[in-house]
C-alpha cells in the first residue's frame, strides 16, 4: 500500500496549523481537565518474601483495577538511567534522518519492527498527531537483531530497558491474577514465555493542541500494559461520573493499565482502562507502552475459578494473532471500532 514519505506529515515537518484530518470534533471547548485520584502504589513488597506485605499490595491492585482499571507504580526496581536512557535512545531515533526511519516504514501491522504516523497509518481518513515505532521486546536474544540499528545505542538502551520492564510485568501480572481469587502460578510460566508488544510513541509540539489528539481514546488489547513517559500527557476516562481526567505526573512512577484480554480473564470484573494521549505546544512527548501478552497464538481464557451458574463465561479466547488479524482488516481511527468489544459473548 502507497504511503507518505517519511518526514512529510504535518507532525514530522512541523506544520504550523492542524489540518482537517486532525480536528476532532467531540474534544469540543476543553478548558482544564480534572485530575485522577489514581492509586500510586508502592510495588516493593512484591519482590518480598512477606507474605502479609505482599498481600497489603494486592489489596491496592485490586482496589486500583475495580475503582480504575489503572494505577500507577513506584519503587518497581528500574533505575533512573535505565529509564532516562531509553527515553533519549527513542528520541534519538525519532529525530534521524529520514533515511533511518525509512528503513522500517510499513503499512502491514504483522511486521516485527514498523515505524508510521497516526494511529495505524498515515492513509488512516483520521489522523493522529503522532510517529511510532512498533517492534517486540523480550526474549532480547530473539528480537534485538530487529531493532533499528541508529542510533547506535538504541538496542543497548533499549534492551536494558526491556529487561527491566519485563521483570516489573512479572511482579504485577501475578498479583493483578491473585487478586481476582486465581491461582497465577501456570499462567505466570505462560506469561515468562510470552510476547511483549513495544510501542515509541513520539508527539511533537502541536501548534494548535485544544483541535487534536496524539491518541484518540482506545483500550489497550493485551493483559496490562506498563507505560513510561518523558513527560504528562495521558487522560483516562473516569466511568463513575462519565468525564476525562488527567493522569498526574509523579517523578519515577510508570503507569499500569488493564487491558482488554484481562477484562476477559477476569471475566469483567476488571475493566480495561478507556484513556487518550493529549498534545502539548511546547515540547515533545516520547512514550513507551509496553503490552504484555502470552505467547503469539496463545489463547488466554476466562479465569475458570471466575465462572459458575450466576456468572456464566462472558468473553470469548483471544490471542495476539488474533488481535494483529483485527487490526490489519479494521480502520480503527475511523470506526471507532474496538478489539474488546470484539471478545464480548452476546447475551441472549
Ligand atoms: O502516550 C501515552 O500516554 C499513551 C500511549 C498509549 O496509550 C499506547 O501506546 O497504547
Ligand atoms: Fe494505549
Amino acid at each position: 500500500m502507497a504511503t507518505l514519505p517519511v518526514g512529510l506529515s504535518p507532525q514530522e515537518s512541523g506544520l504550523s496549523y492542524v489540518p482537517e484530518a486532525y480536528v476532532i470534533p467531540s474534544l469540543g471547548k476543553r478548558g482544564s481537565v480534572p485530575k485522577a485520584h489514581i492509586p500510586v502504589i508502592d510495588i516493593a513488597a512484591l519482590r518480598s518474601d512477606s507474605e502479609e506485605e505482599k498481600a497489603r499490595v494486592t489489596q491496592k491492585i485490586k482496589d486500583a483495577c475495580l475503582r480504575w482499571g489503572f494505577f500507577q507504580v513506584v519503587n518497581h526496581g528500574m533505575t533512573e538511567p535505565v529509564l532516562n536512557d531509553s527515553l533519549s535512545a527513542c528520541l534519538k531515533f525519532f529525530e534521524s534522518p529520514p533515511a533511518v526511519k525509512e528503513k522500517y516504514l510499513s503499512t502491514n501491522v504483522f511486521s516485527p519492527t514498523r515505524y508510521s504516523t497516526g494511529l495505524k497509518t498515515a492513509d488512516d481518513s483520521v489522523q493522529f498527531w503522532r510517529m511510532f515505532l512498533k517492534h517486540y521486546g523480550t526474549p532480547l536474544s530473539k528480537w534485538t537483531e530487529t531493532w533499528p540499528e541508529d542510533p547506535s545505542d538504541y538496542r543497548e538502551k533499549m534492551g536494558n530497558f526491556l529487561e527491566g520492564f519485563k521483570r516489573v510485568s512479572l511482579d504485577v501480572i501475578p498479583a493483578v491474577i491473585e487478586s481476582l481469587g486465581v491461582n497465577p502460578t501456570k499462567l505466570t510460566e505462560k506469561f515468562k514465555k510470552g510476547m511483549d508488544v513495544v510501542t515509541v510513541n513520539c508527539y511533537p509540539p502541536c501548534p494548535q493542541p485544544e483541535l487534536a489528539l496524539g491518541l484518540p481514546p482506545h483500550t489497550d488489547f493485551g493483559c496490562i500494559t506498563i507505560l513510561h513517559q518523558s513527560d504528562h500527557g495521558l487522560e483516562v476516562f473516569d466511568e463513575q461520573d462519565q468525564t476525562w481526567k488527567s493522569v498526574p505526573a509523579v517523578p519515577g512512577a510508570l503507569q499500569i493499565h488493564i487491558g482488554d484480554q484481562f477484562e476477559a480473564l477476569s471475566n469483567g470484573i476488571y475493566k480495561s482502562v478507556l484513556h487518550r494521549a493529549t498534545l502539548n505546544n511546547v515540547k515533545t512527548r516520547v512514550s513507551i507502552a509496553v503490552q504484555y501478552s502470552l505467547d503469539f497464538e496463545e489463547q488466554i481464557h476466562t479465569a475458570e475459578e471466575l465462572i459458575d451458574d450466576e456468572h456464566p463465561r462472558k468473553y470469548k479466547p483471544s490471542s495476539l494473532k488474533e488481535f494483529l488479524n483485527f487490526l490489519s482488516r479494521t480502520d480503527v481511527a475511523a470506526s471507532g471500532k474496538n478489539y474488546g468489544e470484539t471478545l464480548k459473548i452476546e447475551e441472549n
